[in-house]
């Protein structure tokens, strides 16, 4: 497993050894040991799995506030999503800067989202599927999130906009 920093202290793309052979392939998505060489050592409490019909649909910028803050590992199991964290560390040198990348089956990345990042993503195919291992159990009451669009943090999604959640156009501007 490869674990390639993103300019956002603590979060990663994660790039899996594909071992190919004459069936087909396998690879390993996480291994509590190399997770550990970069300081992961949380249990994952949740998976989840969701399935975007449309390209263009964006879906964020999701966190859970403390004490239910979560690490978020995402991988893309069908199609391709553009997929984004926004660092809200206020601590942070990069506090409110934003990482995009493409995520694929077939380039079978993966991004590891630290606690204090908000994480959200667009379908870049129709027929998208994510799967998420959570740290934290989901707790309505600490949801939160921040608009795709606040003007404060310019992410620039690569397709117009559709199918946006009526809860994700009511986050609050920064
Ligand atoms: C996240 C979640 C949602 N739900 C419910 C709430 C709602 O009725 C339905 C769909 O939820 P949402 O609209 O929040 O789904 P979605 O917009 O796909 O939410 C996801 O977005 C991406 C960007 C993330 O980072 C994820 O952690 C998660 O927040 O599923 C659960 O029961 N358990 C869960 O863990």
């Amino acid at each position: 497993m490869i674990f390639t920093p993103t300019p956002l202290s603590g979060s990663f793309l994660v790039t899996p050894r594909v071992l190919g052979d004459h069936r087909g392939w396998f690879m390993r998505t996480f291994c509590r040991n190399s997770f550990a060489e970069i300081g992961h050592h949380k249990e994952w409490v949740q998976m989840n799995h969701s399935y975007t019909a449309l390209k263009g649909t964006l879906r964020g910028m999701h966190f859970q506030q403390p004490p239910y803050a979560e690490i978020k590992l995402v991988r893309c199991i069908a199609g391709a999503a553009f997929d984004v964290i926004v660092d809200l560390r206020e601590n942070s040198a990069t506090y409110l800067q934003w990482f995009g990348a493409e995520i694929s089956a077939s380039n079978k990345q993966m991004l590891y989202i630290p606690e204090g990042f908000a994480h959200g993503f667009q379908a870049l195919t129709d027929d998208v599927e994510l799967v998420y291992c959570h740290s934290e159990f989901y707790t309505p009451a600490a949801e939160s999130g921040v608009r795709y669009n606040d003007p404060k943090l310019r992410i620039q999604w690569p397709l117009k906009a559709v199918e946006i959640s009526e809860r994700d156009l009511q986050h609050p501007l920064l």
